[in-house]
């Protein structure tokens, strides 16, 4: 059983710290711009690996500060991420957000996460968020990939017809809940 919940966060509008730039980094980094591309995000490394200034540099959203990990920059941040390869920092990041009620994700450490990023299929409005409660990031992988593969990009033009539709539906709320349900009945029922 998956306790999770999930949620859809702006990470335009939140400030997302990131702390460190190796290949992790660079993974956590990319799949974030993926699906929000203006994540606020400042990061914070030692150093940098070039992989990861490339995937930073389409970004316009994305802050670079080459120094060590600090508490100071845990200010104004609502989430973090840590990904460095020094598990003691790693922990520290982890203990000093926890003290500021900060959400703090520290990468492929399941018992240090208050949350887990997940894997995440976007077709236009439609997202779909992926967890496998952290049993099998490699099968959140390939369940995105396929449902990529799978999902029409025409499934948006449904979500925009739809929405088009019920404003255009004159009537209460209950009117325009019994109307979309008739609708999209088509989309569940059993043939
Ligand atoms: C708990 C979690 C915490 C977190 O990091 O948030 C976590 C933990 C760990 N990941 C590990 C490794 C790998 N992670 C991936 C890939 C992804 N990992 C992601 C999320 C999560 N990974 C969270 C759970 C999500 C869930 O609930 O399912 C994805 C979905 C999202 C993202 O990273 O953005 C992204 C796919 C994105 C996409 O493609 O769509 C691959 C596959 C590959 O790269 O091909 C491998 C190598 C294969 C392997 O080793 O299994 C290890 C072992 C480390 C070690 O060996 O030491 C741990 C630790 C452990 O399992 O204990
Ligand atoms: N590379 C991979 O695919 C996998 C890596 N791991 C583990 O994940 C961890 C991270 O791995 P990588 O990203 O590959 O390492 P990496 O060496 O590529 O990157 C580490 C990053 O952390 C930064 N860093 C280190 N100490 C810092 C500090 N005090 N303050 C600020 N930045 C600091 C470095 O400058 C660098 O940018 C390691 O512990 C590794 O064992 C686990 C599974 C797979």
């Amino acid at each position: 059983m998956n306790h999770l919940y999930p949620i859809f966060l702006k990470v335009h509008e939140l400030n997302v710290l990131l702390v460190g730039g190796g290949n992790v980094g660079t993974e956590k980094l990319e799949f974030l711009l993926k699906s929000s591309p203006q994540a606020q995000v400042t990061v914070v490394a030692k150093a940098f690996i070039p992989a990861f200034l490339e995937v930073a540099e389409r970004s316009e959203t994305v802050t670079l500060i080459e120094d060590e990990y600090h508490e100071k920059y845990l200010g104004g941040k609502h989430i973090v991420i840590a990904a460095t390869d020094d598990k003691a920092v790693n922990r520290q990041i982890r203990d000093e957000a926890k003290e500021r009620f900060l959400l703090v994700n520290v990468a492929d450490t399941p018992e240090l996460c208050d949350f887990y990023l997940g894997g995440i299929v976007t077709k236009g409005n439609l997202k779909i968020a992926i967890s496998t409660n952290g049993k099998s990031p490699t099968t959140a992988k390939r369940l995105r990939q396929l449902l990529e593969e799978v999902l029409p990009e025409e499934i948006d033009d449904l979500l925009e017809n739809l929405h088009a539709y019920r404003d255009t539906l004159k009537g209460d709320f209950e009117y325009k809940v019994k109307a979309m349900n008739e609708l999209t009945e088509g989309l569940v029922k059993k043939r």
